[in-house]
């Protein structure tokens, strides 16, 4: 099967200086892989240049098979959403027109969006629990609200792929939990979820896999509970850290 998203000899960085090299990624249908590591380590450098924003100091990126350095804006933009860390915009958007922009991605520059897009908008906001924020401007949302808002736009896109900076990084504890669910959510609907995280015990949480940076390098990549060991989280944090086996089965890490 061709992975939906795929960096062969990937080395990122800014003005064709590496910041971040060997990544060599493959990411299937309904897989969540969790990007870790220290401040400065490369990892909203990746982001973008997996999104076509930054081009690759070497090796290639490829989303369902073909290299997106080829690729027209708008057949990226069918194919990859982006969950920014946060919106900021002065524009009092109601949040179904948010919603709206990711289900008219595959219209024309100027097709207006029709019934069949409000139908998918308005489906993804009901898919997410957040029907009830349709009519509202989102300059008026929390933070949490806007983040959803956010991932309906992603699931209105239909892309199955989607990229997500640190989703939950501002949110209080009831919409960091909100918010997970919705990532599982997208990941059992097929969607494969490449998400950046501070927070090792979110990424075990809601990781199938790891993906540790620092230090200019990779320092590890595979399944959350091979890769995420006491030993490799020390060296990427450069602190000793603890790990825990939880009862139902979650891992905890500690410094
Ligand atoms: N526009 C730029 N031009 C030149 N260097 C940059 C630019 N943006 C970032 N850098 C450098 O690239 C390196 C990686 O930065 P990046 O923002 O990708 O790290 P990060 O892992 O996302 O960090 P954080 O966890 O703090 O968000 C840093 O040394 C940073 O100073």
């Amino acid at each position: 099967m061709i992975p939906l998203l795929q960096t062969r000899g990937l080395s990122v960085g800014h003005r064709g200086r590496p910041v971040l090299s060997g990544i060599d990624l493959s990411l299937g249908p309904g897989q969540v892989l969790c990007l870790l590591g220290p401040n400065g380590a490369g990892k909203t450098t990746l982001f973008r240049t997996l999104l076509g924003l930054l081009p690759a100091v070497a090796g290639d990126v490829l989303l369902e098979g073909q290299p997106l350095a080829m690729m027209p804006r708008s057949r990226i933009a069918c194919l990859l959403a982006h969950v920014p860390q946060s919106l900021s915009t002065p524009f009092a958007f109601r949040a179904l027109d948010l919603v709206l922009m990711g289900a008219a991605i595959r219209l024309g520059p100027f097709a207006r969006p029709g019934a069949a897009e409000t139908l998918r908008a308005t489906e993804a906001m009901e898919t997410l629990g957040i029907a009830a924020l349709a009519e509202e401007e989102i300059t008026r949302l929390s933070g949490g609200q806007r983040q959803m808002v956010l991932i309906a736009r992603a699931l209105a896109q239909g892309a199955r792929t989607v990229v997500m900076d640190e989703p939950t990084a501002s949110l209080d504890f009831a919409n960091r939990i909100r918010v997970g669910r919705a990532i599982r959510d997208l990941a059992d609907r097929g969607t494969a979820v490449i998400l950046s995280t501070h927070d090792p015990d979110q990424a075990a949480t809601l990781g199938d896999r790891a993906l540790l940076v620092g230090r200019g390098q990779v320092l590890g990549d595979g399944p959350v509970r091979g890769v995420m060991t006491a030993e490799r989280l020390s060296a990427l944090y450069e602190v000793p850290v603890h790990r825990e086996a939880l009862s139902g089965g979650g891992l905890h890490f500690r410094g």
